[in-house]
C-alpha cells in the first residue's frame, strides 16, 4: 500500500479498516451501529426490521485486489452522510486487512479457499484466523436478518478478461433470488455470469450455501495499486449499490451473457503445468480436445465444442482451484 498519508481520507479509513468517522454518523442518525470484528462493520434499523434487505458488502478479500475498496470507500462515505436513506440492512467487510497493507493477494494462503468445513493444509494459516471471525460476524448478520438477502464480494482478475466485469454465482441460490441477482449484475452492467455448481471454499459460495444470501463474486477489472485506480470503470456497479443500499428502483440495463461450469482445473501435484501462457485472457477459447493442463499421469483436454478458461492459474496450492473452463448457455 502507498503511505497512508497519500491516500484521500475515505480510501486510508477502508483500506485500514478504521470505521471510525462513517460509524459515528450512522449512530447519530440513531442506526444501531455494531463493530464485531476488526474490517466488519453493521448498520442496522435501530428496531429490527424484517422487511429491510440484508447485504453483505465485502471487499479486500484479496489484498491486492484494491479497485473496489476505493469505489466502496467512496460509497460508504456518501451514504454516511445521509444516512437516513439507508434502506438495508449493511454489513461492510474488509477482507484481508493484513494483505491489503502489504499489497499482496494473501498472507500465508488464499483467504477465499478458507470458506469450507475441511481446511487440510490451509489451517493455522493466519488466514484461517480472519475467516472464522469472518464466518462467525456472517452469521451473526445474516441470523438477524429478514428473508431478503445479498452478498457483493467485490474482487478484480488478475490478468485481462473478454468480459472486463463478471460474475460468479453459485447455481444453489433459490430461482427467484437468483433471477433478482442476476437482473442486479445487469443493472451494474457485469457482462458475464458463471453459475458455479460447486464450492471452492470460496466466501460468496459460503453465505448462498449456509445463510441463503444471494451471494456472488463479482470482479471488476483487474489488480491495481489502492489510490491509483480509474474509479470511472466503477460507475455503473457503485451506482447499483447505491441504489440497493437507499432501496431505490433498479434502472434496468443489459441482461450479463451466461455460462456455466464445464470442469474445474485442480492442481494435483507440483507438478502441474498450464498447456498456455500465464497472460492468457480469462474467456480465451479453447477447441474439442485442446489440452488444458498436465499433471503427472493427469491430462485435462476440453471435452464440448469450445470451453473458455477463467481464473488460469498454476501458482496456486496443491489441492485448490487452478482454472475454471466454462461454455456459453445464454
Ligand atoms: O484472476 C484470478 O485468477 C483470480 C481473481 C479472484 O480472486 N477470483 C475469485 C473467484 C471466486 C469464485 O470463484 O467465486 C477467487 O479466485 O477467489
Ligand atoms: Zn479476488
Amino acid at each position: 500500500m502507498q503511505p497512508s498519508s497519500a491516500l484521500p481520507e475515505a480510501v486510508r479509513a477502508l483500506a485500514e479498516a478504521d470505521f471510525g468517522t462513517v460509524a459515528q454518523r450512522f449512530r447519530d442518525a440513531g442506526l444501531a451501529v455494531g463493530l464485531p470484528a476488526k474490517g466488519i462493520l453493521t448498520v442496522r434499523a435501530a428496531t429490527p426490521d424484517p422487511a429491510r434487505p440484508a447485504v453483505l458488502v465485502s471487499v479486500g478479500v484479496h489484498g491486492d485486489e484494491t479497485g473496489p475498496i476505493e469505489m466502496v470507500a467512496y460509497a460508504v462515505e456518501a451514504l454516511s452522510r445521509e444516512p437516513r436513506l439507508l434502506a438495508a440492512d449493511l454489513m461492510l467487510c474488509v477482507g484481508n486487512i493484513d494483505a491489503i497493507a502489504a499489497g499482496k493477494r494473501f498472507i500465508d494462503a488464499d483467504l477465499n479457499r478458507m470458506f469450507r468445513s475441511e481446511r487440510g493444509a490451509l489451517a493455522g494459516t493466519a488466514e484461517a484466523v480472519r475467516a472464522d471471525e469472518m464466518i462467525a460476524a456472517t452469521a451473526a448478520f445474516f441470523n438477524a436478518a429478514g428473508p431478503v438477502r445479498w452478498h457483493l464480494d467485490l474482487h478484480t482478475a488478475i490478468r485481462a478478461s473478454h468480459y472486463p466485469t463478471f460474475a460468479v454465482v453459485p447455481e444453489l441460490i433459490a430461482d427467484e433470488r437468483r433471477q433478482a441477482l442476476i437482473g442486479w449484475l445487469g443493472e451494474a452492467a457485469i457482462g458475464a455470469v458463471i453459475m458455479n455448481p460447486k464450492s471452492a471454499g470460496t466466501y460468496s459460495y459460503h453465505t448462498a450455501e449456509h445463510h441463503g444470501a444471494a451471494g456472488s463474486t463479482v470482479e471488476l477489472g483487474r489488480i491495481g495499486t489502492l489510490g491509483q485506480n480509474d474509479l470511472s470503470q466503477f460507475a455503473d456497479v457503485s451506482a447499483a449499490l447505491g441504489r440497493l443500499l437507499r432501496g431505490e428502483p433498479a434502472a434496468g440495463g443489459k441482461q450479463p451473457h451466461v455460462f456455466k461450469v464445464a470442469q474445474e482445473i485442480i492442481k494435483l501435484s507440483d507438478g502441474f503445468t498450464m498447456a498456455f501462457g500465464r497472460e492468457t485472457p480469462n474467456f480465451a477459447a479453447l477447441k474439442h480436445g485442446d489440452v488444458i493442463a498436465r499433471d503427472g499421469d493427469t491430462v485435462y483436454t476440453v471435452f464440448h465444442d469450445e470451453e473458455l478458461v477463467v481464473f488460469p492459474n498454476p501458482d496456486v496450492r496443491v489441492g485448490l482451484r487452478a482454472g475454471l473452463m466454462v461454455v456459453r448457455v445464454a
